[in-house]
Parts: C-alpha cells; sequence; structure tokens
C-alpha cells in the first residue's frame, strides 16, 4: 500500500512535486505539505484514473500570479507590533459578533506609502503559520495585475486544502460543469465556493488577506466583498489593506460586515516603528557612526511616521556622496540631489501624481473645489479642522461639506483623515506632498502659493473682524483707559486666552495674519488693505490684546506699512495709536516680556516722528516724552543700555523743558524719565552719574509725595533705594546704608497706615539693607535684618506660596550666607537646606527659571557642610551642583561655565579631603580646562584662579605619585603668577 501510494503520488504531481499543479501562485506553502499526506488516502479510495482527473479539474483552475505572500516584504521585527497583534487576534478568534451572521471583513485603509503591503505581507505570513490562512492576493503585484477571478481562483485553490472532503466537494463540481473554473469571479462564488461552505469544519477561521485593493481598477473585485462575502459563514474572516481610494471606499465603508481597523499607519503613534526601521538600517551600514544622534533625531521627527519617506531617504544616502551631509541637506530642504533624483524625491512624487491622476480632473466644480480647499491645506501655516477651514473660508462661500467632499476624495495623501469628527485638525500626508503640490506637480494639480496666502490674509482679517469683538471675547478691553500715562499705576495684568475659548477661525488668524501678509509677493488689493487698516490701523487695541493674551506675535509695525500708501495717519489718529502701543508695551513689559513690548514702544514713539517738528500741545508732549522713557526702560531691561540712553535723553530734555512753563504738570514726568536715566547709567556702570541723577529724582518725589502722599510715596520709596544703590556702587557703604534705612521706616510706616500692603516692598528694602551692611562691614547688623525679611517672607508664603516661595527661597539663602560671613556657619546650615528644599520645588515647576539658582544654593551649602566638618556629605551636594552647572553651560556656556569651574574645583578638593584622590583628577582636569577658555578671553578676571586650580592639581597629580605632571602644573602656576600684580 506504501509503495503504491507513493508511486501515484509521483505520477499525480509530475515533476514539480506540486499537489495543486498548476497551481503555483497559491500561497499556503505549509499547507501543500499537509495535504499531500491526505491525498494519498484519496488516491486509495478513487484509484489513479480518478487522481488524474482530480488533478486535471484543479489544472483547469489556472495558476494566476501576485497571489502568494513575500517574507522579504514583511515588517521588521519589532515593528507593528500592535497591530499585528490586533489584527492576527482577530482573524483567528472563533467569536462572532452578535450583530452579523456571516463572514466579515477588516478593513486596513492607510495613507500612501504608510506599509500597509509590508503589514499585509506579514499577517499572511504569521496566519499561515498557525494554519488559518486560505489564500491571499496583492494588487500591487508587478507582473500582470491579479483579477477579481485571479483572486476567485485561489480561494478555491485554498478550500482545497482544508480537508479531502471539501476538496472532492469542489472537484466534483468542477468535474461535472468545467467552465466553472474560468468562470466570472461571482459565478464561482456562487457556484463554487458556496455550496461546499456547509462542509467546512466550525472549529476554525478561515483567513483572506488582500492587499492594495485601491490597485484593482475593475469594480467586480470591489462588487464580491461587497455583496458575497456577507454570505460566507462567519468563520470566513477577510484582512484587507487599502489606500482609502474614494471608489473602495464608496464600495465598502459602512457595510454591517465591515469593521474599520483603528489603529493609525501614520503620524505620532508610527514613528517609534519607523525609528526602529531606521536604526536597523543604519547599523548595516559602514556610515552609521557618522549620524549624530541629533541628527538620527531630526530624521525621526521629519518622517512623520511615514515608512516610505524614511526608507526612500535611507536608499538616496545609502548611495550618495557624504552619507551624513546629504541626510542633514534632505532634513533641511537643501539637496538639489535629493529633488533631482528619479530615485529618490522623485519616487515619491511619481506615487503622489499616480494617486492625483484618478481624480476627476474633467469636473469643473471638483477642480474648482480641489484649488480652495487643497490650496489650503498646503498654505495654512497649521492644519485646521474641516469645520474651522469651513467657517475660516465662509465669506467665500466653501461649506464644511465641501471640504469633507475633496479630503474624502484626497484621503490618500492625507494623515489619518477622520469622516466623523469635523473637529479633528486635516493633516497632509507628510511635507513631502506640500513640497511636490507646491513646487514640481505639473497642471492641473500644482497649487499656486501666492494665490492662497493672498486668499488667507484676507480671509484671516475678515475672521478678525467678524469674532474679535468685545461681546464674543469679553476679556477685551484689559488695557483700555488712561492709567497708561501715569506712572504711579501697575501695569495693568495680561488675561490669559486659552485656545478653547476662542472659535478655531480667530485662534488662528490672530497667530497667523501676519505670516500670509509676510508671504505676499505682490502688493496687496484696495479690499485688503481697507481691512488692514480698519483692524491695524484704526482700532488696533482688540487684535493686540487678542495677540498678547494667546501669547501670539502680531507685527503692527511692518503690517501698517502695507498701508502705508495711504499716507502716515493724523496726529490725532497717530496719537491714538501712540497710546494704545504704549499701554499694550507696559502689559507686557510688566509681566517680563520685554521683547515683545519692545516693537510696540518703538512704533509708539514712532507715531511722533511725522510730527517733530510741529509744535505739539503740551499732552501731546508728555505723552511722548512718556513714550520715551518706557522705550529706555525696555532697552535696559533687554541689556541694551547703550541704544536707551538717547531715548530717555530726549525724554528728560522735553520735560525740563515743559516743567519751566508747566511745572505741575511736567514734574512727574521729569523725575519718572530721570528715575529712569539713573537705572540706564548703572547699567552703563557709570555710577556717579547715576548718583547725581538719583539725588534729583528723590528731591523731586519728596516734594510730589508732600502734596499727594498717598500717590507717590512708593516712588519715594524706590529712589531711596535707587540712590541707595547708586552709593553702593560707588562704594560709599555707610551712606547707603544710612538711605536704605530711611527707605525701610518709610515702608513701615506705609504699612502700619495701610494693612492692605502686603510687606513685599518692606521685605526687599531689608534685604538690601542687609547687603549693604554687609559690604559696610556690619555683618551682625545685616543677620538682624535678613532675620527679618525672612521673618515675613514666611507671612507672606503662608498666605500666598505660588507667588512668595522663590523669594523665601532667596530670602533663606542670603540670611544662611550672612550668617556665614558672621562664622556661624552651623546657624547658616538650617537656613540653607530649607532654601534647597524650596528651590527643589520649584525647579520641579520651572527648570529654566529656578535651576541656577538650585544649583547656587547647593554650591554654598556644600561649603557650608565643609567648613562645619560634615565633610562625607559635602560631595553628595558638590556632585549635584555640578551636575545642574553641567546642564546650565550646555544651553548657555558664556554664562555659567565661570561657575561649573569653581564648582568642579571644590569638588575635586572635596574628593581628595575624603581620602578620594584619585576621583578629584578628572574634575580637576575639566576645572582647569574650563577656566583656561576664561582666561583666553579675559585673563585679568581668571588668571589668579587659574593659578589656584593648578596649584591645587599639582597637590593631587603628587598625591597619585605623578611627579612629573605636578611639576609641569607647578611651572604653568609660576609662570602665571610672575605676570600677576603683587596683590594677586
Ligand atoms: N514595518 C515595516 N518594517 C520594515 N519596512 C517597512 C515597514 N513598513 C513599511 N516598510 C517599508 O516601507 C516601504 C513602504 O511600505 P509599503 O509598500 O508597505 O507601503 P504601502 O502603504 O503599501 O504603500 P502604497 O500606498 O504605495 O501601497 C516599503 O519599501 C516597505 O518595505
Amino acid at each position: 500500500m506504501q509503495n503504491r501510494a507513493e508511486r501515484s503520488y509521483d505520477a499525480a504531481t509530475g515533476s514539480d512535486r506540486s499537489i495543486l499543479y498548476g497551481a503555483s501562485g497559491f500561497t499556503l506553502h505549509n499547507a501543500h505539505l499537509q495535504t499531500a499526506d491526505r491525498i494519498n488516502n484519496t488516491y486509495n479510495i478513487h484509484g489513479d484514473s480518478k487522481v488524474i482527473e482530480v488533478n486535471e479539474a484543479l489544472r483547469l483552475l489556472g495558476n494566476p500570479k501576485g497571489c502568494a505572500w513575500d517574507p522579504a516584504r514583511a515588517c521588521l521585527d519589532g515593528t507593528r507590533v500592535v497591530h499585528i497583534e490586533a489584527i492576527t487576534s482577530w482573524a483567528t478568534s472563533l467569536e462572532a459578533e452578535p450583530t452579523t451572521s456571516g463572514a466579515r471583513i477588516l478593513l486596513v485603509p492607510g495613507p500612501a506609502g504608510s506599509g500597509k503591503s509590508a503589514l499585509a505581507h506579514t499577517i499572511c505570513k504569521e496566519l499561515s503559520r498557525s494554519g488559518h490562512l486560505v489564500c491571499s492576493v496583492f494588487f500591487d503585484h508587478t507582473g500582470p495585475q491579479p483579477t477579481a477571478e485571479d483572486f476567485t481562483v485561489v480561494l478555491v485553490q485554498g478550500l482545497c486544502t482544508v480537508d479531502d472532503p471539501v476538496k472532492k466537494a469542489i472537484v466534483e463540481l468542477i468535474i461535472k460543469n468545467k467552465t466553472l473554473a474560468s468562470a466570472p469571479a461571482s459565478r464561482q462564488i456562487e457556484d463554487l465556493v458556496l455550496p461546499i461552505v456547509a462542509n467546512l469544519p466550525s472549529t476554525r477561521t478561515f483567513v483572506v488577506g488582500i492587499d492594495a485593493l485601491d490597485e484593482q481598477r475593475n469594480p467586480s473585485m470591489l462588487k464580491l466583498l461587497r455583496d458575497y462575502v456577507p454570505r460566507l459563514p462567519s468563520t470566513f474572516r477577510f484582512v484587507l489593506t487599502t489606500r482609502p481610494d474614494p471608489l473602495v471606499m464608496q464600495y465598502l465603508e459602512n457595510r454591517p460586515h465591515i469593521i474599520s481597523f483603528l489603529h493609525p499607519l501614520v503620524g505620532e503613534s508610527s514613528k517609534a516603528d519607523v525609528k526602529t526601521f531606521i536604526v536597523d538600517r543604519l547599523s548595516m551600514t559602514d556610515y552609521q557612526t557618522a549620524i549624530s544622534a541629533k541628527l538620527l533625531k531630526a530624521f525621526i521627527v521629519k518622517s512623520e511616521g511615514l515608512f516610505l519617506w524614511a526608507e526612500t531617504v535611507l536608499n538616496h544616502i545609502d548611495n550618495t556622496y557624504g552619507h551624513a551631509e546629504e541626510l542633514a541637506d534632505i532634513i533641511d530642504g537643501a539637496s538639489s540631489d535629493w529633488t533631482k533624483t528619479e530615485t529618490a524625491a522623485g519616487k515619491l512624487e511619481k506615487l503622489y501624481e499616480h494617486i492625483l491622476s484618478k481624480l476627476r480632473w474633467n469636473n469643473d466644480r471638483f477642480v474648482e473645489k480641489y484649488n480652495i480647499v487643497i490650496g489650503a491645506l498646503v498654505t495654512l501655516q497649521e492644519p485646521l479642522s474641516r469645520r474651522g477651514l469651513a467657517e475660516l473660508y465662509s465669506p467665500d462661500g466653501i461649506t464644511e461639506d465641501d471640504v469633507h467632499g475633496i479630503c474624502m476624495l484626497l484621503r490618500t495623501l492625507l494623515k489619518d483623515y477622520s469622516k466623523d469628527d469635523p473637529t479633528r485638525p486635516i493633516h497632509l500626508l507628510h511635507l513631502s506632498v506640500q513640497e511636490y503640490l507646491v513646487q514640481r506637480a505639473p497642471q492641473p494639480f500644482r497649487i499656486d502659493c501666492e494665490v492662497h496666502h493672498k486668499s488667507l490674509s484676507r480671509l484671516c482679517l475678515l475672521a478678525i473682524q467678524r469674532e474679535l469683538t468685545p461681546a464674543k471675547v469679553p476679556i477685551l478691553g484689559y488695557s483700555d483707559g488712561d492709567w497708561v500715562w501715569d506712572v504711579t499705576k501697575k501695569n495693568r495684568k495680561i488675561p490669559v486666552l486659552l485656545r478653547a475659548s476662542l472659535t478655531e477661525p480667530l485662534w488662528y488668524s490672530i497667530h497667523h495674519v501676519n505670516a500670509h501678509w509676510r508671504s505676499l509677493r505682490e502688493e496687496a488689493g484696495k479690499e485688503h488693505t481697507t481691512l488692514l487698516r480698519e483692524i491695524i490701523v484704526e482700532n488696533p487695541r482688540p487684535i493686540l490684546e487678542a495677540a498678547a493674551s494667546t501669547r501670539s506675535k502680531v507685527d503692527m509695525i511692518s503690517l501698517q506699512h502695507k498701508v502705508w500708501p495711504h499716507g502716515p495717519p493724523s496726529l490725532a489718529l497717530a496719537r491714538r495709536m501712540a497710546k494704545i502701543y504704549v499701554s499694550l508695551g507696559r502689559c507686557l513689559y510688566g509681566a517680563n516680556r520685554a521683547a515683545e513690548a519692545l516693537p510696540l514702544l518703538q512704533g509708539a514713539v514712532s507715531q511722533y516722528t511725522p510730527y517733530k517738528d510741529d509744535n505739539l500741545d503740551t499732552t501731546a508732549e508728555l505723552q511722548l516724552a512718556a513714550s520715551l522713557t518706557w522705550l529706555g526702560l525696555c532697552l535696559c531691561y533687554l541689556d541694551c543700555p547703550d541704544d536707551a540712553l538717547p531715548h530717555v535723553e530726549k525724554a528728560v530734555t522735553i520735560c525740563r523743558q515743559l516743567s519751566l512753563t508747566h511745572a505741575n504738570e511736567a514734574r512727574v514726568a521729569l523725575a519718572y524719565s530721570l528715575e529712569t536715566k539713573g537705572h540706564v547709567l548703572d547699567k552703563l556702570k557709570r555710577y556717579d552719574k547715576a548718583y547725581d541723577i538719583d539725588v534729583e529724582v528723590l528731591d523731586l518725589y519728596r516734594q510730589l509725595v508732600v502734596a499727594h502722599p498717598e500717590k507717590f510715596q512708593h516712588r519715594l520709596g524706590l529712589a531711596l533705594r535707587n540712590l541707595a544703590w547708586s552709593l553702593d556702587a560707588c562704594k560709599k557703604h555707610e551712606e547707603a546704608v544710612v538711605v536704605t534705612q530711611e527707605e525701610v521706616e518709610l515702608r513701615r510706616k506705609m504699612m502700619e497706615r495701610d494693612t492692605q500692603i502686603s510687606g513685599a516692598g518692606l521685605v526687599m528694602s531689608l534685604e538690601s539693607q542687609a547687603r549693604y551692611l554687609i559690604n559696610a562691614k556690619r555683618k551682625p547688623e545685616a543677620v538682624e535684618c535678613s532675620q527679618e525679611a525672612v521673618e515675613i517672607w514666611r507671612r507672606l508664603v503662608h498666605d500666598n506660596p505660588e507667588k512668595f516661595n522663590s523669594g523665601l527661597a532667596d530670602s533663606l539663602y542670603n540670611m544662611a550666607s550672612d550668617l556665614y560671613s558672621c562664622d556661624r556657619v552651623a546657624d547658616a546650615i538650617p537656613f540653607s537646606c530649607e532654601a534647597i528644599k524650596i528651590r527643589h520645588q520649584l525647579v520641579a515647576n520651572n527648570p529654566s527659571t529656578f535651576e541656577p539658582d538650585l544649583a547656587n544654593s547647593l554650591y554654598n551649602h556644600a561649603m557650608y557642610t565643609r567648613m562645619a566638618g560634615r565633610i562625607t556629605e559635602v560631595v553628595g551636594y558638590g556632585q549635584d551642583a555640578v551636575e545642574i552647572r553641567h546642564r546650565l553651560v550646555h544651553d548657555d556656556p558664556e554664562k555659567f561655565n565661570a561657575g561649573l569651574a569653581d564648582s568642579l574645583h571644590n569638588m575635586a578638593s572635596d574628593l581628595d579631603e575624603c581620602g578620594r584622590v584619585a576621583d578629584a583628577i578628572p574634575y580637576s582636569c575639566e576645572a582647569i580646562q574650563i577656566r583656561r577658555k576664561l582666561v583666553a578671553n579675559d585673563p585679568s578676571a581668571f588668571e589668579p584662579d587659574l593659578a589656584n586650580y593648578l596649584n591645587n592639581h599639582a597637590i593631587y597629580l603628587e598625591g597619585l605619585g605623578r611627579t612629573e605632571e605636578a611639576l609641569e602644573c607647578r611651572r604653568e602656576r609660576d609662570d602665571i603668577q610672575s605676570r600677576l600684580p603683587a596683590q594677586s
């Protein structure tokens, strides 16, 4: 029996040993082998002639191509893990959904190049191994493309492998009617598949994999999937990957037997998979080390999670000259090799063109809406939802349906477009799509961005005009009022406007109107400039307030220039604008946003330029002086005292002039402009001059306070503080103490009179006093002042920790330092500890602001514990300070290098002290290295310390027996010392 069976096998399968001879495209290699065993039994039952008939019948079915999964095209291990798991468990689960009775399709739509085929090959591979796959078909096959009939043939062939009764039933049907073997697909389902489904076991699922359905242009395949699949039993599972082509989606979406797969294949969630892929590919190259971590990160970000782009870039740089440089150029959009090469950007663009070419370019309505909607999508500065886009375009008659219609047709070139959620932002698939459409696509696909910038700049202005009103945005008007010219009034607070509190088009318009205007090459038309004039010139307050509140940047001045052809504004309008600019400038300055305040204050001053030779009235002159003063102050804050000085001097001149004729009105303005001049001179280190000014200011405020104590006492306090500061800077420390004492007393009285005053003013004057007392060598008194300051801060923190915690930490830090300078190091430690604790909390919320303070605290604390003899604790604090300062130096070496060098130097010394001299060496080396750099820029400031560092380093080296090196260090030290003046 055995021999006979074997002989029969040879005869039946022919020389290629395939059971399903003539069906070589069939996908189930494992199933072939399994079926071969079973065929032995069949032959025993039917005899040789029957076997030949069976094979003849099966041969009639043919040999479709493009139906085999390919392990070389499968996903890289470790990618698409979630997708594979979700799909295979759905496909193999026997659980039937209660809502449908027949077979179901899992529809996995994904945009172009997102890795659908890779996923399809992987799924088929996995399910073939587990014995669930019946057949597969890949419509993107490079040879002759499979047809619907090819699909039904492989389905029938696959069913033949399930078991012998099924095969027998199928064969009998073919033998009975041979035309069925080449019948249309629907008939094959009807007459070959459906009749045998009752014979199929119900203990497993039968999975069919279909990929690239969108490449199948004949609707007969779509009809099969739509109309015949539900008639198959529920054990059938179809996994279908496709681009969301309009035709495919029209047939399949929203059918009860079709389930949409929810995991996206591009975008944020795919970046990790693309990263794995990139890293794997680079690991096989000999240039991998040339790709820095930063470049790799930029590459991954730029991929936007799109496999095809990443793969095309990798292929391109593999074959280029200067791999890393070319990659950097591609990322920066600066590689002409990339854009001009057929196999690089050209490959992607061919695909985009192929997709676009399938759309309805003869239909004028489509072309018109394509231009508007896709034109908008490629020109927008940030994505909008279809609802937002329709609202923005409502003046041009565009509806949500228009946007939706076009997006549905172009879904393949969008990133995860949501059919159901009109509020989800619409993203183009990838930047390469935008670049193609704007720069290289042929007509009629090409988009002219200039046209769309023009539309969008107009539409943004219309949205602002329509929606930026006090009725719709109630916070508007917060900067309004005459407070702006009154220096004794506090700057108004800027209320925060969150994105959710504005409509999408309004938010967008406030943020991006500028960019659209900037992108216009030609001059805008009359409609545009009229709108711009109304919003930017005639009433700029709402847009400026909204910009400040949403933290967006509106470049008013350059926008104004766009309407200058109408000539400069009248004096009345100029004054109105200047007032608005100064009010917003002050608000921004008060919110520590001086960089944003600056252009407004410059704009305010320049409003008066056309009228500089006219005789302005007193009020206008005073307002100009105030504008100049604020501008000077702002420049001074931004570390540009040289630029500030001329403005402030101009203000002082105007005020002095006016005070001759209008003493009362001009005195306050004069005091304020002089006060600002004092700040500027201090910043310029011209302390003597600043002192003279501060004396004059104090005198003016003393006069002013007589008539209006309530109004001017705070400014009088500030005048005292400024004067004390200048005195201290002029090394007149005792005098500084006296002046600051007057301020302290004034502040105490103010608090007695008005219990609403918080004590924040007093605490600052106490802290200044403590500093001047230290400088005057009156250290114990300084400690008393600091002590009082700490107590006041504690009270303030009790009421409002968020606001005052950082002040308390500073005060504790100073207190510790004062105690240390009084040789009370043990008393200093608890204060220092408390400061560190608070600063750690502050750093957790806002590292960039508070890390430098924390590093200072840790650095000092290490010093205190060292002085207290607690040497084992020291290293930990020192180490923390070094770590933070390393981070700070990374971002701003100029500012933090000296501090890092000190920290490293102390760390080395502490390690040496702990008997860890070998550990000290690298710290000491790094400290010396940084010092050398600092010395190169400023030898006189840094050479003494370098000599000191070298001295210590020599001691460490000697401790390790490295005498030669120690000698070398000492030689360099001596060399430096011989150059230094005697006292150093
Ligand atoms: N998970 C993955 N692991 C490794 N390579 C992948 C993966 N996914 C995609 N690729 C590679 O990225 C490229 C694009 O993938 P694929 O052809 O599968 O995309 P697609 O969505 O089917 O494209 P199209 O829309 O053109 O049909 C292919 O060369 C593929 O090998």
